[in-house]
């Protein structure tokens, strides 16, 4: 069985994923694969410092990935070239690796977690989309202490995706992650047995 995770920035896809991990899941995470094309002598590196300049790379030849994300979230413009760079190559890995999975392991969970699933169209692709929801009062304080953000670039990383309430109401399956962790666990191990997973 093949799910889709989702969520917004901060609300705790991470987290559930890893719930899902422990139990036997297998996980294909898209910032992880979104950061393997970022690695230098990636083609997607070469195009995207073709476009925004020698000056978003570090002195050793890696992407300057705060640079990168301060312009991006700030311009919007620019946010959309770097995904129209992005998005395709990140895509591509994440159904051969899925596909390759499934055939490989068809008994067991994989995870395909994407923080843009709805917002890239993919919201059909998966048997079941879950989206892991806390109030956005609730993101916002979580993202600026997580990420040392102040309240304006944290508002910016929130506003560049779609609402949670909106991702609340598209998902097959809600986990409210606002609680104890203790309380996120309890729905997992309640989807998994309604999946009948081992
Ligand atoms: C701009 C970059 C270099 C900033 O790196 P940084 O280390 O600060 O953030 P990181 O990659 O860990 O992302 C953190 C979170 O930001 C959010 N985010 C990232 N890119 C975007 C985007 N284009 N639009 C909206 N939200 C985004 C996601 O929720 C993600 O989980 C990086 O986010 C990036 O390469 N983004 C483009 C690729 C992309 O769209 N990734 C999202 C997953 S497909
Ligand atoms: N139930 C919870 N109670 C309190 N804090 C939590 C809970 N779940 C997650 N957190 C904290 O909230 C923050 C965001 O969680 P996490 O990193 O899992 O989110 P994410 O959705 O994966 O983020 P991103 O979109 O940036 O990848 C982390 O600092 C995490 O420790």
């Amino acid at each position: 069985m093949n799910i889709g995770l989702t969520g917004g920035i901060a609300t705790g896809k991470s987290t559930v994923s890893q719930m899902l991990v422990k139990r036997g899941a297998i996980l294909i995470d898209a910032d992880v694969v979104a950061r393997e094309v970022m690695l230098p002598g990636h083609p997607v590196l070469k195009a995207v410092i073709a476009h925004f300049g020698q000056a978003m790379l570090l002195a050793d030849g890696t992407l300057d990935r705060k640079k990168l994300g301060e312009h991006i979230f700030a311009h919007k413009e620019e946010r959309k070239v770097l995904e129209g760079i992005t998005h395709p190559a990140i895509r591509a890995e994440m159904r051969g690796r899925a596909a390759e999975y499934e055939a490989m392991y068809p008994e067991r969970l994989i995870v395909s977690d994407i923080p843009l699933l709805y917002e890239t169209g993919q919201g059909s692709s998966f048997e079941e989309v879950m989206v892991v929801y806390i109030p956005r009062e609730m993101q916002l304080t979580r993202l600026m202490n997580r990420n040392g953000l102040s309240k304006e670039e944290a508002t910016a990383r929130i506003s560049a995706q779609m609402d949670i309430e909106e991702k609340r109401k598209l998902a097959d399956v809600v986990i409210d992650n606002s609680l104890g962790l203790e309380h996120t666990e309890r729905q997992i191990d309640e989807f998994w047995l309604r999946k009948g997973l081992l």
